[in-house]
């Protein structure tokens, strides 16, 4: 049949002999390449066959690899739920789960699950925290780093917390000054401006500084200075072997400013794309212009982390962070983390816990500038609780139990989901069952949690509204078997405890300053999906309270 064509076009276009071989190699290509996904789907050796997905997921990673790299994962899987139900084939051996009660079978502690290779595509450096998949090596590392996150050891954090926080309302306060006084509605630098009595800004970029100086501080030691610039910018090491072998001898290496929030955008979508491709292909992708670009994104952040470590080990000092608890952990062998562990560590710190909080903090402040009466009842709950008392920035203490600010808070991780693609877990020895549904060992499982947080079943018919309400009139351990922001078991996110500090301190501080209006009430809140779901603007008019 292929030769019956080569002759045709011989027939038609006349070609020397050697252009009819190069032609019969190009054509004879797809052959293997269509053999090695159709064969391993008539084999079936995941038991997947029945169940439905995209026609292309049938055969190839490709489909799922095209659409995270578009940047609407979760949306996309959530229509392909409500099109086919509980289970979704993503890829030729990856289901979705669409079951509250499946988090549970799939990620709960002592169930063998591991994590798949999706998140080989994450390492830098050397394996953090976040990406390391063997079971022994992950345990070791968790036990370090869990320590220095616990509730005792977090509450040490609060007054750099609260430092970064007085300084990022310090700058709201000016601009609104200055804004009050240039009413001409011109966009000046920094593109706020001044209209209706209100400041008009896009408080994105503004979470991203506070998000990036509280974790450069706790992690390194010291801020990265984006709030007091007003600007996106780190210094990363240009040498990163230089930088190492310098082992702190921070003269022998040049210094580079980036725009790290972007540099993190960037390297968030590359990886969560590259990783839902095949091991086997990533090298090839890596020479294609956008994933290039991503690739150049991975290793400024490890430039980055690197420089910030060899920064902190050159000055000396007897603060308490993040990386000095690090330093001073053990294993159960009684050793140490290794220097070049000690930075992938801290990066890890650094990418979990800067733009996870700067993205939350910002949909919840969507949110609220959306829904005025749900802003004014959180505002009244806390001039009620902190009314007499005129901190400038709450103290944990204060707002550690106001059950509205709570409510404010979940609703808007639920809605939101800044984590919000099914993490891939692989189904240990003797495989998992769900819903009678047996997938054998091998097979690749995730629940989406975006989909789970508007599971009507469990949130009600509005589950896409954004009501705090809910969380007083519904069955409150129903809700939170299916509240997933920060996943279950043993991988779940060891800076749990910080993130809510850090949450509950900035929103009640915010909200009791100033009043939010959305700039374009009629807008989309727009999202772009990488390893999280980030709001792409939040534009807000803001009014300083009085
Ligand atoms: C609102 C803020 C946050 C959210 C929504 C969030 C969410 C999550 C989620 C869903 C995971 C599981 C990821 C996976 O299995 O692939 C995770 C893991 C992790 N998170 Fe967070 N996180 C937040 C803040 C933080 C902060 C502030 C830190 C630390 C400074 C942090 C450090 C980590 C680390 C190190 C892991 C990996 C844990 C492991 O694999 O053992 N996170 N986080």
């Amino acid at each position: 049949m292929l030769f019956d064509l080569l002759n045709a076009v011989r027939y038609l276009v006349p070609l020397r002999f050697q252009d009819l071989n190069y032609l019969s190699a190009l054509l004879l290509i797809p052959v293997p390449i269509l053999l090695a996904h159709v064969i391993p789907y008539l084999r079936d050796p995941y038991n997947q066959r029945s169940i439905r997905g995209p026609f292309l997921a049938r055969f190839s990673d490709i489909w799922l690899g095209w659409v995270a790299s578009q940047g609407h994962r979760s949306d996309v899987v959530h229509q392909l739920h409500n099109k086919y139900g509980t289970f979704v084939r993503l890829a030729p051996n990856h289901v979705s789960i669409a079951d509250p009660d499946a988090l549970q079978i799939v990620y709960a502690h002592g169930n063998g699950s591991l994590k798949s290779n999706f998140y080989d595509a994450f390492v830098s450096i050397h394996r953090g925290l976040f990406n390391t998949r063997d079971r022994a090596d992950h345990a070791r590392k968790r036990k370090i780093v869990s320590h220095v996150f616990s509730q005792k050891n977090v509450l040490e954090f609060e007054p750099s917390i609260r430092l970064y926080v007085g300084q990022f309302m310090n700058q709201w306060d000016r601009l609104f000054d200055e804004a009050l006084k240039n009413q001409s509605g011109i966009e000046g630098e920094g593109g706020w401006f001044g209209k209706g009595g209100r400041l008009w800004l896009d408080c994105l970029p503004w979470y991203n500084y506070l998000a990036f100086d509280i974790i450069g501080d706790l992690a390194f030691g010291s801020p990265f200075g984006m709030i007091l610039n007003a600007k996106d910018s780190a210094p990363v090491a240009i040498s990163q072997k230089d930088v190492m072998n310098s082992y702190g001898s921070q003269n022998e290496c040049a210094y580079v400013d980036i725009p790290a929030v972007q540099i993190l955008n960037d390297r968030g979508e590359f990886s969560a794309s590259m990783g839902a491709l095949p091991p086997a292909w990533r090298p090839w992708v890596r020479l294609l212009p956008w994933y290039r670009k991503g690739g150049i994104a991975v290793k400024n952040l490890a430039g980055l982390a690197i420089a910030a470590v060899a920064k902190r080990f050159t000055t000396p000092t007897d603060r308490v962070d993040l990386l000095s608890k690090l330093q001073e952990g053990r294993d159960d062998e009684g050793n140490p983390m290794g220097r070049e562990e000690l930075t992938a560590e801290a990066l890890t710190q650094l990418i979990a816990g800067s733009d996870t909080t700067s993205n939350s903090s910002c949909a919840i402040t969507y949110y609220l500038a959306a829904n005025p009466p749900v802003q004014h009842k959180l505002q009244k709950e806390l001039d009620d609780a902190l009314g007499s008392e005129d901190e400038y920035v709450s103290t944990y203490e204060q707002v550690k139990r106001l059950p509205y600010l709570e409510a404010v808070i979940n609703e808007a991780l639920r809605v939101h989901s800044t984590s919000s693609m099914g993490l891939p877990r692989i189904a240990p020895e003797g495989g998992l069952t769900i819903q009678d549904i047996h997938f054998p060992q091998g097979t690749v499982l995730s629940v989406p949690s975006y989909t789970i947080h508007r599971d009507t079943k469990v949130w009600g018919e509005d589950a896409d509204v954004f009501r705090p309400e809910r969380w007083f009139e519904r069955d409150n351990a129903t809700l939170q078997k299916a509240f997933n922001p920060f996943s279950y078991g043993p991988r779940a996110c060891v800076g749990r405890n910080l993130a809510s500090m850090e949450l509950l301190i900035i929103i009640s501080s915010i909200l009791r300053r100033y009043q939010f209006v959305l700039a374009d009430p009629g807008k989309v809140f727009d999202t772009r999906e990488g390893f999280l779901r980030k709001p792409v603007e939040c534009r807000v008019g803001i009014k300083r309270r009085e």
